[in-house]
């Protein structure tokens, strides 16, 4: 007769003991599963290879780690991507094994990302570089069974693992019927101003798509409510997102204007540091890279 080996899974939605939307709440902000907190911010002593050791108290602070995804195949092509699900490009996967190079020291506990592959793989990819080894796994909790068949049954691995919370509100902007087409070809023909109105305005839509103030809705709502409070208790945080979810956050981090948030461009595959301490956000720019001095994530070129 066999053993019987299935128990409580250690991890899994809730063995993980994280905040985020159940399964029967994820399509909308709903109730938070309150359990168990089995991630603990352990590792302190991570080495910078140009800095050397780095020490977080995470009683008082903790790192927030935005990145938008390295190049995709549709950036390639200079496509309107939005909430199209395109991989990343040999390029782009160079970026985010670069990037994971870049916070190798810094110390995760929690990672978020959203729905879409290009998101998933640069955060998967940046933390093949990460010095504590861990393992990035996606939470399934998209359903009942998906929950438990993906449960993690020893605390050992467990411990030895970074939870993956996949969510659609972190998702590009939906670019609406400009979705495929090229960016080029359309500043062509609609005029540059138009396109640039389109891309870079605070509450203009692009035809039938999302403005940057209704992605915000919906991104900034998410990180405040199911984020935030991580950081609050201490956690660790790293957010692999897109141009404009992440262009949204930021305007609330660093408390940009409507007018200000239209020149903020997003490089692809840099990743961008936060220190969360008594309730504020104070920007600390892209980590350093070990062989060059400093690096720029935003630039001012579009189209
Ligand atoms: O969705 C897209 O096309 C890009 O990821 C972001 O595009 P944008 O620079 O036009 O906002």
């Amino acid at each position: 007769m066999a053993a019987t080996f299935f128990h409580q899974p250690v991890a899994g939605l809730n063995g993980w003991g994280i905040d985020v939307p159940s399964f029967g709440s994820s399509r909308i902000f709903g109730k938070l599963l309150s359990t168990r907190l089995f991630f603990n911010s352990s590792y302190h002593k991570l080495q910078h290879p140009v800095l050397g050791s780095i020490s977080h108290d995470s009683s008082t602070e903790s790192s927030l780690i935005l990145i938008r995804h390295g190049e995709s195949m549709w950036n390639e092509k200079n496509l309107f991507t939005g909430c199209c699900d395109v991989p990343l490009t040999k390029r782009g996967v160079e970026e985010a094994i670069e990037a994971g190079k870049r916070i190798s020291y810094i110390p995760v506990d929690l990672i978020f990302t959203s729905g879409l592959i290009r998101a998933k793989m640069t955060a998967m990819l940046a933390m093949t570089q990460h010095q504590e080894k861990k393992v990035p796994i996606i939470v399934h909790n998209e359903s009942e069974q998906a929950t438990l068949w993906s449960g993690v049954y020893s605390e050992k691995t467990t411990n030895q693992s970074i939870p993956v919370i996949t969510t659609w509100q972190l998702n590009e902007r939906m670019y609406g019927d400009l979705q495929g087409l090229n960016k080029k070809d359309i500043a062509e023909k609609y005029g540059k101003e138009q396109v640039r109105e389109w891309r870079r305005s605070y509450d203009i839509s692009p035809p039938n798509g999302e403005s940057l103030e209704m992605c915000s809705r919906r991104a900034v709502a998410y990180f405040k409510d199911f984020i935030e409070p991580h950081l609050e208790s201490g956690k660790h945080v790293m957010v692999a997102a897109h141009a404009n979810s992440l262009r949204s956050i930021i305007m609330y981090l660093d408390r940009l204007t409507p007018q200000e948030v239209t020149s903020l461009e997003m490089s692809t595959g840099i990743p961008l540091l936060y220190i969360y301490k008594e309730g504020k956000f104070s920007s600390r720019g892209s980590p350093v890279g070990s062989t060059e001095a400093g690096v720029y994530a935003y630039t001012q070129v579009i189209i």
